[in-house]
């Protein structure tokens, strides 16, 4: 399909610091065929744009298709989900009182390997694309499961469907059920390239879709598996995904099987096992991270790795309240995940709020009796930052997507809150949603009202790359 240039028009909010948010009303934003944003003007009304910009980019005014914001709307970059199992989607909510290990056992492995089945592969992951679009997830880190055909329908499906996306095939050769596990550590890396080889045919210039190399956790890799992955992450080049420090049995668990002894590393913390298998790089995204030490803060932070923090999932399955300010402090990267299904959202809304609510609880202090310290607490700006600028460093595209910038793609979402009446009414073509304004809120405040309230009824529209790939009905 050849796309058109197009021009936004209305208000535009993005990140431009981690507690900042910029606001340009009266805006105009062009975006060429490419899906590259090429002009960025403020106070300039549709008849300007006309006059001055569109010329200026030596554009035929009549083939442009022109977007606006209605009273009550803005654009917003589109949210990046740094971690999720696209596999566990229909296990969302269903989690009981589990805790990581057992959650793994009961839930998610039976569910995972089902998705063998082709037909059940599809319907799970058309689903949750179309849903994540829905909830303006431009791109998402996903973890598929150990079957490759499957594995490689996600990342077609991504592409089909238009949705950026980083796409993992599972890897895991121990300490998980015979029904689902890999028959070892050569078959899971013949595997991994299989689909590794898939997906960079059906994209060869990862414009949309690119493989991540996809150790489950520790607990579920021999050494030989993560050596061997830690080597071909050297030999491509390409992003790698796992989780660290969920939870406080895992922790004892990776201490117990890979004692220094074997791993020859100075210690036997959960990052130092990754990083003596090569496992820890500046394009490792570490899911979780709730009980890094200090030590191992300094090793990821050394290594350039990116923290995905997972609030709905850390709360749901009782992992832990990760300190974010304590990992943004020491210079890690971080953005957020839904981390489905041990969350139980498909929002990075959702994430954004929960991640506002969890850093209270930091400032609480394990006991409740407020012993942590007020600046734990992360602000409206700080958490939409991580679901957009923060998330694209995590997933290895800064530079090209998180916000609206000459240069920068055009994955972005059109968000409308419910306009309040004098009869105290919505207008009759506005959809009711959660978030409504009346009018006197100011932008920061219309912004903080979404974050706390808002959902897939206030994203109207999706675009990535310059492509609309979701729109309200
Ligand atoms: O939240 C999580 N979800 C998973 O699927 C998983 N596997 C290992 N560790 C995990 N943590």
């Amino acid at each position: 399909m050849e796309l058109r240039n197009k021009l936004f028009l209305g208000t535009f909010v993005h990140s431009k610091a981690l507690d900042e948010l910029e606001y340009l009303h009266n805006a105009a934003v062009c975006v060429d065929t490419t899906g590259t944003i090429v002009a960025v003007e403020v106070d300039c009304d549709e008849p300007r744009a006309r006059e001055i910009v569109l010329p200026g980019l030596g554009w035929d005014g009549a083939e442009v298709e022109v977007v606006k914001a209605k009273e009550g709307q803005f654009f917003f970059p589109g949210f990046i989900d740094t971690h999720l199992h696209a596999s566990q989607y229909p296990n969302i909510g269903i989690f009981g009182k589990s805790t990581l290990l057992d959650w793994l056992n009961t839930y998610t492995f039976p569910l995972e390997a089902s998705l063998a089945d082709p037909a059940k592969a599809r319907r799970v992951y058309t689903r949750v694309i179309r849903k994540t679009l829905s909830h303006g997830t431009t791109c998402a880190a996903y973890y598929a499961t150990i079957d490759v055909p499957s594995t490689n329908l996600l990342a077609d499906l991504c592409l089909s469907h238009g949705q950026r996306a980083l796409v993992g095939r599972v890897c895991m050769d121990q300490l998980s059920p015979d029904y689902y596990r890999d028959a070892s550590p050569d078959a899971s890396l013949a595997d991994t390239r299989a689909s590794i080889a898939h997906i960079l045919t059906a994209d060869p210039t990862m414009s949309l879709v690119r493989p991540i190399i996809t150790p489950r956790f520790a607990p579920a890799c021999s050494l030989p598996l993560m050596r061997q992955l830690g080597a071909l992450a050297h030999e491509t080049s390409l992003p790698i995904q796992t989780h660290i420090s969920e939870n406080k049995s895992e922790i004892a668990l990776v201490q117990s099987l890979f004692p220094r002894s074997a791993t020859g590393a100075p210690d036997n913390s959960y990052a130092t096992v990754y990083d003596a298998a090569g496992l820890l790089t500046d394009k490792t995204i570490l899911a979780h991270a709730v009980h890094l030490t200090e030590a191992e803060a300094d090793l990821v932070r050394a290594r350039g790795a990116k923290v995905s923090h997972c609030p709905c999932s850390n709360s749901a399955i009782t992992s832990g309240a990760a300190r974010v300010r304590w990992l943004l402090d020491r210079g890690i990267g971080c953005g957020l995940g839904t981390d489905m299904s041990g969350g139980y959202s498909p929002s990075v809304l959702e994430a954004a709020r929960q991640a506002a609510l969890v850093s209270r609880h930091v400032v609480l202090g394990a006991d409740g009796r407020g012993e942590g310290e007020e600046r734990e607490k992360l602000s409206v700006e700080e958490v939409l930052f991580l679901a957009t600028r923060g998330g694209a460093e995590v997933v290895g595209l800064e530079g090209r997507v998180g916000g609206f910038g000459v240069g920068l793609e055009w994955d972005a979402q059109l968000v409308g809150l419910g306009l309040v009446g004098e009869d105290g009414e919505v207008g009759p073509e506005e959809e009711e949603g959660d978030v409504d304004v009346f009018g006197w809120e100011s932008w920061p405040e219309r912004v903080a009202k979404w974050l706390y309230n808002g959902d897939d009824r206030n994203t109207k529209r999706v675009w990535v790359k310059g492509r609309l790939v979701h729109q309200r009905k």
